[in-house]
């Protein structure tokens, strides 16, 4: 019976263990596509989520990231409100209709009026009275004006082009240009609704691929516990855009069971794992989530698989979930590992619609990590959600419970180089993704999924794969030295 167990076992190959064939191609780089599904409803124009980690993901790097067309989510390692806040922080980051005005009336002084512009860094401010708009003052109106106590109604621009609720911004970039404004004031019976501004038009321009919701604010996910359901209510009331149901171990039965309530009460998109079987992707497809979340153990700073003697390897994790989740159309996001660009089109290749990040990002500006000097060079403290340090902060049950009172951790608390804006690493991986799928002759992930081809490679092959036999004297951008 042992016997057979070993024998019976089969290989499971990762990254390292394969390559990508390059066949004939028709296919340009520059022309490739990279979108893709990230849950059932959201494509992104980068098919990339960071990790809800401490030292990843809060309102900078989602806000970062959804700008550029990828997806943050906010860790869980904090309280409801705090959570609840980094998620507004996000959806009011762009908004195209300022719902939060500050306004004056007809007789605030013209003193007081440009404090409060001066205070808030406001180039306008909507005149309303008995909440009717009345006028608007902005910064061109009081140019010359050099004290004395003046009204606002003496200096305010009175015939106020004003919009409809619903505007499109095609149409409000048409008004604003006809007129030569930049602030329009969207009015419904008369009363102040919001503001559209010019400096928030500009910079969605900016950022032509940035992931938004239906009203064009940005889009964010957050995590939460499998029993959290409180959590998750909550979010929905701050607008989350995807709920991520972040456990080591999703394919538990106590777990499910809390993952068919929270599909029940919470009408969001719901990820869930992790899991890296076929049985798993079968049994969580069928509580109806809308994406899920492959990886046990492959993390940069998981010691899950040495702690637990549990994991697959990843590209193996990616294939079988792959295999069942394409039946049904549900999104494999395939969660730690990947640590060049390379790996994430091997990701996509063996059947994943999306990665999500952590090592990459974790030493990024926008990283909450915090930051440290090694030998004269800046590093970003990275570590693991089951690490003692980040249990330590939140407390796990499990942990706690298993170790009488101790910590028994499943990941390590370590620095990782320090890379500048996360749009730096974005462009990197994004181009790299590009010439992978170049080279294979794929126009976009689709076809990728039935193109790409591996062969499988021995360690010797994998030495020739990297700079060998040479010292480099100066760092690529997509190659640490570290
Ligand atoms: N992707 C991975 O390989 C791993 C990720 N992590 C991360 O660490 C953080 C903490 O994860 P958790 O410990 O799951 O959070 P947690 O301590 O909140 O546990 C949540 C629930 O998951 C289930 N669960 C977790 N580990 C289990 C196991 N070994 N056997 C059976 N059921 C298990 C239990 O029902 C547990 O109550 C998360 O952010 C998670 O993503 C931790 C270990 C491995
Ligand atoms: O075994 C683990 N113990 C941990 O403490 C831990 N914390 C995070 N994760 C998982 O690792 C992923 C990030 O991996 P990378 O750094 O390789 O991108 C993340 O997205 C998680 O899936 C953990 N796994
Ligand atoms: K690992």
């Amino acid at each position: 019976m042992f016997e057979e167990k070993l024998k019976n076992a089969k290989i499971g190959l990762t990254f390292d263990d394969v390559l990508l064939l390059p066949s004939k191609t028709p296919v340009e780089p520059k022309d490739v596509d990279i979108s893709s599904n990230i849950t059932r409803h959201i494509r992104a124009k980068i098919p990339i989520l960071s990790s809800p980690m401490d030292t990843v993901t809060e309102d900078r790097m989602a806000i970062a990231l959804a700008e550029l067309g990828a997806l943050g989510i906010i860790h869980r390692n904090l309280t409801i409100e705090e959570q609840v806040n980094l998620v507004k922080n996000v959806k009011k980051e762009e908004s195209l209709i300022i719902r939060d005005l500050h306004t004056v009336t007809p007789d605030t002084t013209i003193e007081e009026a440009e404090r409060i512009m001066r205070e808030y860094k406001i180039a306008g401010l909507p005149v309303v009275k008995d909440e009717k708009l009345v006028g608007i003052l902005t910064n061109r109106d009081i140019r010359f004006y050099r004290g004395g106590k003046i009204k606002v109604s003496e200096l305010m621009t009175k015939n106020v082009i004003t919009a409809p609720e619903g505007i499109s911004i095609e149409e409000a970039i048409e008004i604003m240009h006809k007129n030569r404004i930049e602030k329009l004031p969207i009015v419904k019976d008369g009363k102040l609704k919001g503001l559209i501004t010019a400096k928030d038009i500009l910079k969605r321009e900016k950022y032509p691929n940035a992931l938004r919701d239906k009203d064009g604010r940005l889009m964010v996910g957050a995590a939460i516990g499998p029993f959290d359901i409180e959590r998750a209510k909550r979010l929905l009331q701050a607008e989350v855009d995807v709920i991520v149901i972040d456990t080591a171990h999703a394919h538990n039965e106590n777990v499910m069971k809390s993952i068919k309530k929270i599909r029940k009460e919470v009408d969001v998109d719901l990820i869930a794992g992790n899991i890296a079987t076929k049985e798993a992707a079968e049994d969580l497809i069928a509580l109806d989530v809308d994406a899920l979340r492959v990886g046990i153990g492959p993390g940069s700073i998981c010691t899950t698989r040495v702690v637990a003697g549990i994991g697959v390897p990843q590209l193996e994790a990616i294939s079988q979930t792959s295999d069942v989740a394409k039946e049904y159309n549900v999104p494999v996001i395939a969660d730690g590992g990947i640590r060049y660009s390379g790996d994430i089109v091997k990701a996509l290749s063996a059947g994943a619609s999306a990665v999500m990040l952590g090592s990459l990002l974790a030493g990024t500006e926008e990283a909450p990590g915090r930051e440290m000097i090694i030998g004269g060079r800046k590093f970003k403290v990275y570590r693991g959600m089951g690490s003692i340090a980040a249990m330590q902060k939140g407390i796990s049950d499990r942990y706690g419970k298993l170790g009488k009172g101790k910590l028994v951790p499943e990941g390590v608390e370590a620095a990782v180089p320090y890379k500048g804006k996360v749009e730096e690493v974005i462009f990197q991986l994004a181009g790299g993704m590009k010439s992978g799928m170049g080279y294979v002759g794929a126009r976009n992930v689709e076809e990728l999924w039935s193109r790409g081809k591996f062969i499988r490679i021995t360690g010797a092959g994998l030495r020739e794969s990297h700079p060998h036999d040479v010292n480099i004297i100066s760092e690529a951008p997509n190659y640490p030295m570290s």
